[in-house]
């Protein structure tokens, strides 16, 4: 039996320890250079299995809580959620089995579980896929799906955890021509006009990443900018800029832009990817709070709990409680606010959050109408093409979430609303 395990289940195992043990997010662990020493191929391959592991872990625990007689510590369940992930999902038996049973002794409380984490997976492999299978969709947390089942409704919750459990496609904001890139990435124009590349591999490998012709964005992030409209020769705010996607198709619709982000590390993104396609802005760091200056229009994509997002980040709902979110609701406010000062007369400015809560979306606008007295909600701009009318909210909006466009593959939960000031 093999004594060393492949360094990628390692590290999946590392992650899933630190996700589920520590309630930290993957992002935060590759950025503190958690996968650095693995070459770029491991790398994509580890965060793969973490993923695959966080998406399917209800189904997982299920399938092993029928040979387990004991819960297991964490780091040995992590091994046997892993194993029994790749299995169900026709993973080659003898290599994962081993690898499993060689995490496992290579742990210094493990040694005496080798045996039990070998007979338990040697029954998964013989039936565990089928059950699999058979088994419901992964639900969200309580925590979060309480929320969002009074919001929207226990069918629709039932739609995004279906979308949340499919993973999403790669999307792209093309500079020029859509169409023209699409077929030579072998993909599809959306409604809404992102490029959707259903088999990516390695981004950076791709035609036209290295000279930059076009960036990944998902299709609903890529409309808070398309709303704004921004013009050649504007003064563009982008308040909260990094890593830089809504900076760039601000950029290159021809505005002047300044792209503030209190975070100088996630600002060496934004400064890579207006290198990377050409595109210009001033880059500035420091709080929005603070900010200082007169703006046509102002673009506020602000901190919040990205719950629109776990179809790319399956870590989210295992890594947090929402205990944290309070916080942010109330930042969210005072931005806005701030925002607003910095507006000229007659100015615009998008609101958005990647959130699917309405505490971060519909009502912060609501909340803002009665704060600001002549502050109106441009109801007209969300009407684009693409735009199913049913999305439109009734304070003027525009509500995105992952059950929508089913059929072409998701899209991330948005919230935006363009506002005029008075
Ligand atoms: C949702 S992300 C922005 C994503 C970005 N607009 C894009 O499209 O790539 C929110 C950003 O807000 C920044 N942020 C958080 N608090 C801030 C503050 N007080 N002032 C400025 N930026 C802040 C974070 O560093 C983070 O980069």
């Amino acid at each position: 039996m093999s004594t060393s395990p492949s360094p990628a289940r390692r590290s999946a195992v590392y992650l899933l320890d630190q996700v589920l043990g520590e309630g930290r997010l993957m992002a935060e662990l590759l950025g503190a250079g958690a996968l650095d020493r693995l070459e770029p191929a491991d790398r994509a391959r580890v965060q793969r299995l973490a993923q695959d592991v966080l998406r399917g872990l209800e189904r997982a625990d299920r399938v092993l809580g029928k040979h387990l007689r004991k819960t297991p510590p964490l780091h040995v369940r992590n091994i046997l959620r892993l194993a029994t992930v790749e299995l169900c999902s026709g993973g080659d038996a003898h290599g994962v089995v081993n690898d499993a049973v060689a995490l496992t002794a290579g742990h210094k409380k493990g040694q005496h579980m080798k045996g039990m984490v070998n007979a338990v997976l040697r029954k998964v492999a013989a039936d565990g896929g089928a059950e699999w299978a058979k088994l419901r969709v992964p639900r969200l947390p309580k925590w979060l799906r309480d929320p969002l089942v009074m919001a929207w409704g226990g069918e629709a919750v039932m739609a995004m955890e279906t979308a949340q459990f499919a993973g999403a496609p790669l999307d792209l904001t093309v500079k020029p021509d859509a169409g023209d890139w699409a077929a030579r990435l072998g993909g599809a124009v959306l409604p809404t006009g992102s490029v959707r590349v259903a088999q990516a591999g390695q981004v950076s490998a791709l035609p036209g990443f290295a000279e930059g012709a076009w960036w990944v964005q998902d299709a609903a992030a890529a409309m808070p900018a398309r709303l704004l409209d921004a013009r050649p020769g504007e003064a563009v705010l982008d308040m909260c800029a990094a890593p830089g996607g809504k900076t760039l198709q601000l950029a290159a619709a021809g505005a002047d832009v300044t792209a503030l982000d209190i975070s100088e590390a996630r600002l060496a993104r934004v400064r890579e990817n207006l290198s990377r396609t050409g595109l210009t802005a001033r880059v500035v760091a420091g709080d929005a709070l603070e900010h200082r200056g007169s703006y046509d229009a102002i673009l506020l994509d602000a901190p919040c709990s990205a719950t629109g997002t776990i179809r790319r980040h399956p870590d989210l709902p295992h890594a947090k409680d929402g205990a944290e979110f309070g916080a942010l609701f109330e930042l969210q406010a005072a931005m806005l606010d701030h925002a607003l000062g910095l507006l000229k007369p007659g100015g615009r400015l998008v609101f958005c959050t990647c959130s699917l809560l309405p505490d971060e979306g519909e009502c912060q606008v609501e909340e803002a109408l009665e704060r600001h007295p002549g502050l109106t909600v441009d109801r007209a701009a969300p009407d684009r093409p693409g735009i199913d009318p049913a999305w439109i909210t009734e304070e003027g909006g525009l509500r995105l979430r992952p059950d929508y466009w089913p059929d072409l593959g998701g899209m991330d939960g948005f919230y935006m609303a363009v506002l005029r000031k008075g």
